[in-house]
């Protein structure tokens, strides 16, 4: 006869009437009770918690939902897997108290080190705003895969039948087994080795399949990312670049797009293939043998947060390192590319001393990293083993028992061992889902950013005279907002006219230059730049950019041959308009000399040409566009005599145009119709050389300066 005891809180439940059933065996009702009892317990201590404190305090209701539940779940797991109640059946007992009390602190404590609480409510929100965030990124790099919805769908297809037929081998090899062991029958042994082939075989050509298709979509969407970002990258403001690192830039584009297809392709498939994996081998587990099933699921909940909590940490190691190496080759780098100054002041020690640090520090992590593996590896089989035995052990009650065939143990086992891997594979992908999630978040950030220099405009006049006017011009650079480049800039240019900007270095030549190509623009309200009476942005940017060209200090040439750097950006160009802006750039002679001519290649940047010929190439593309507004940023100082004199007559052949050189060798602009000496910013000075001169102040010290020796 099985009586409750009446105690502690059960008394109170008896008194109340709540618990008044007795049982001879365990049964439904016993187990009923239990569970009932382990509710109201949890309640009753929830209730005293909170009018202890007034609010509900986590840790203390983790641990009570732990100690309450406890006894119902050790005793339930007991009695379904032995067929015998354990010492939990009576409530009061020491021996389970003790287990819950231990077992339930033990829990908080292990939550509390491995997942604490955020600190505040604001810190919780921010999770929150960021699992949306991450959410809404996912859904959106989704929606960029539509092109290739066909190959994902045909690749999941694939990846469902590949990962069916892959759940039943074992199935299968445990028939082989009983076949074996009992009566033998060679159509039943045969049958079950065709199916286990044809099964084998299915999985093989699907996973091929599933692999092909899914590496095709993830090609065709970096690439079409790529060429998306490319394009967004391409449009930003001259102001953009200069804020964001390079290296930002490519990795972007190289490193993150990259990730964003992994994202879907590969970590989905991985999911759903774990998934769905994971949900038919519970199932066929189940079909061969509940109770060992239910058992080793024990383990499933350990094996999840020994996996979460190793990620996170290894994770953030792994980061730390990657950031220490940097340093390190950031350090080396330093002095070997600066050898000469670290020579001459003898700080090769210093220098070999920090590099020591850095890899000590570097070694610290690294040791770290390698204790966090170690332990984890450690947890994992420890906890394996431990299922392992359980496993074996109850597994021999049921084989003797005949609930069990030995081939169905061997398809368990074989099952077992790929639940735990599938399992971690699970836990690792939804931390990897967030970081290539993120890395969707940075390229989304530059795809999306509107550039703050417009090219909307769609003015495009048959006839453009050239006129441009600076009135009342202030303009700072984005970059350095505080400090004023030009202030109240007054210009006019005008057709047919050269005009020259002179001054010293740094007062704003070159910045009138940038803010009349639109590379930057001053903020409304800050003046204007009219080009015939319109504001620059109001014309159309191809037209724009083919009436205004500019030739500017550092020719720049791209890979590619020398008659696609003089057409460049022009679709329509004929070789014969290439030739003839070359001659007048002076770069014809000089090109018809190499090997190949106007198809040499020239390598990035022009490498293998000199100063003088890049920038006579760089001359002859700007003269190819037969620009209305053309200037000239202090070409001259790469210039041999005979190129400039070359340069100027061609110029002198477009008499309607107009044309603003900043010149610092001065003697090469005399001849300018108007002069402008510039000065922190402002217009200091003009008129022609000559009244300039006879000024006898700003132009004529420069002029002085010039001449004087050195
Ligand atoms: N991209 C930039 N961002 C911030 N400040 C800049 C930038 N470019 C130039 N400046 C600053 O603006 C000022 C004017 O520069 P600018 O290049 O127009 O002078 P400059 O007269 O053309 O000089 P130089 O004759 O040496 O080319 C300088 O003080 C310079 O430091």
């Amino acid at each position: 006869m099985y009586k409750l005891k009446r105690t502690g809180t059960m008394e109170l439940f008896y008194a109340l009437g709540l618990v008044s059933v007795s049982v001879s065996s365990p049964s439904v009702a016993h187990t009923a009770l239990l569970w009932l009892s382990a509710a109201l317990r949890g309640c009753a201590l929830i209730a005293g918690t909170l009018v202890t404190f007034g609010r509900p305090v986590p840790v203390l209701i983790r641990s009570i939902a732990v100690y309450s539940l406890l006894p119902a779940v050790f005793e339930t797991g007991s009695v379904v897997l032995s067929g015998q109640g354990s010492w939990c059946d009576r409530p009061g007992d020491a021996r389970c108290w003790m287990m819950c009390a231990g077992s339930s602190v033990a829990a908080a404590l292990f939550w509390e080190l491995s997942i604490p609480e955020t600190s505040g409510d604001s810190e919780g929100e921010e999770e929150e705003k960021q699992k949306h965030k991450s959410r809404v990124l996912f859904i959106r790099v989704l929606r960029l895969f539509r092109p290739d919805y066909l190959l994902l769908l045909g690749g999941l297809i694939f990846l469902s039948l590949a990962v069916i037929c892959e759940m039943f081998i074992p199935f299968y090899t445990g028939r082989v087994i009983d076949i074996l062991r009992t009566r033998y029958q060679s159509s039943e042994f045969l049958s079950a080795l065709l199916l286990m082939s044809l099964f084998s075989l299915g999985s093989s050509v699907s996973a091929g399949c599933r692999g092909g298709l899914l590496l095709c979509a993830i090609g065709s969407y970096t690439c079409r990312i790529k060429v998306k970002l490319f394009q967004a990258l391409t449009k930003q403001e001259i102001g953009f670049f200069e804020t964001i690192k390079t290296g930002e830039i490519t990795s972007r584009l190289s490193k993150d797009t990259k990730l964003m297809g992994m994202t879907v392709c590969l970590n989905v498939n991985v999911l759903l293939r774990t998934f769905i994996k994971t949900l038919g081998m519970i199932l066929l587990m189940l079909s061969l043998s509940w109770k060992l099933t239910f058992l080793i699921l024990m383990e499933t909940p350990i094996t999840g947060l020994i996996q979460s909590i190793y990620d996170k940490k290894y994770q953030r190691l792994t980061l730390a390192l990657q950031d220490s190496i940097a340093s390190a080759n950031n350090a080396a780098n330093e002095v070997v590319s600066g050898i000469r100054v670290v020579r001459s002041f003898n700080s090769e020690r210093h220098e070999a001393r920090r590099y020591d640090r850095i890899l000590q520090d570097m070694g610290s992590i690294k040791n770290r990293r390698d204790t966090v593996r170690a332990i984890y590896l450690l947890a994992r089989r420890l906890t394996g083993l431990s299922m392992q035995v359980l496993m074996m052990f109850y597994s021999r009650t049921l084989i003797q028992t005949g609930q069990m065939t030995t081939g169905n143990l061997v398809s368990f086992i074989l099952y077992h061992s790929d639940l735990g891997d599938n399992i971690r594979t699970l836990t690792y992908i939804f931390g990897d889902m967030l970081n290539s999630v993120g890395a969707a978040g940075k390229v989304f950030e530059y795809l999306d950013r509107t550039p703050k220099i417009s090219t909307d405009g769609k003015l495009r006049p048959d006839q453009l005279r050239g006129h441009v006017s600076f009135s009342n011009l202030t303009f700072a650079y984005p970059s350095n907002p505080s400090r004023t480049v030009l202030q109240d800039f007054n210009l006019e240019l005008k057709p047919g006219e050269m005009t020259a900007l002179v001054g010293l270095s740094g007062e704003g030549k070159s910045t009138c230059v940038s803010l009349l190509e639109r590379l930057y623009e001053h903020e409304d309200g800050n003046g204007h730049i009219l080009l015939d009476s319109e504001p620059l942005k109001s014309y159309d940017h191809q037209y724009f950019h083919k009436k205004v060209v500019v030739v500017s200090q550092e020719p720049v040439l791209f890979s590619g041959s020398i008659r696609d750097n003089i057409a460049y950006g022009l679709t329509e160009c004929s070789l014969d308009e290439i030739q003839e802006a070359a001659r007048n750039a002076n770069a014809h002679d000089f090109i018809v000399q190499l090997e190949r001519g106007y198809d040499t290649e020239v390598s990035e940047g022009g490498g293998q040409l000199s100063k003088s010929e890049r920038q006579r190439i760089a001359i002859a593309r700007a003269l190819v566009r037969q620009p209305q507004v053309l200037i000239l940023d202090e070409i001259t100082s790469s210039l041999d005599s005979e190129s400039e004199h070359k340069v100027q007559q061609s110029l002198a052949n477009r008499p309607n145009q107009t044309l603003l050189v900043i010149a610092h060798r001065l003697k090469t602009i005399e001849k300018a119709d108007q002069i402008v000496v510039v000065l922190a910013g402002k217009v200091q000075e003009k008129g022609t050389h000559q009244e300039l001169m006879a000024m006898k102040g700003s132009y004529y010290k420069l002029r002085e300066n010039f001449n004087s020796p050195q």
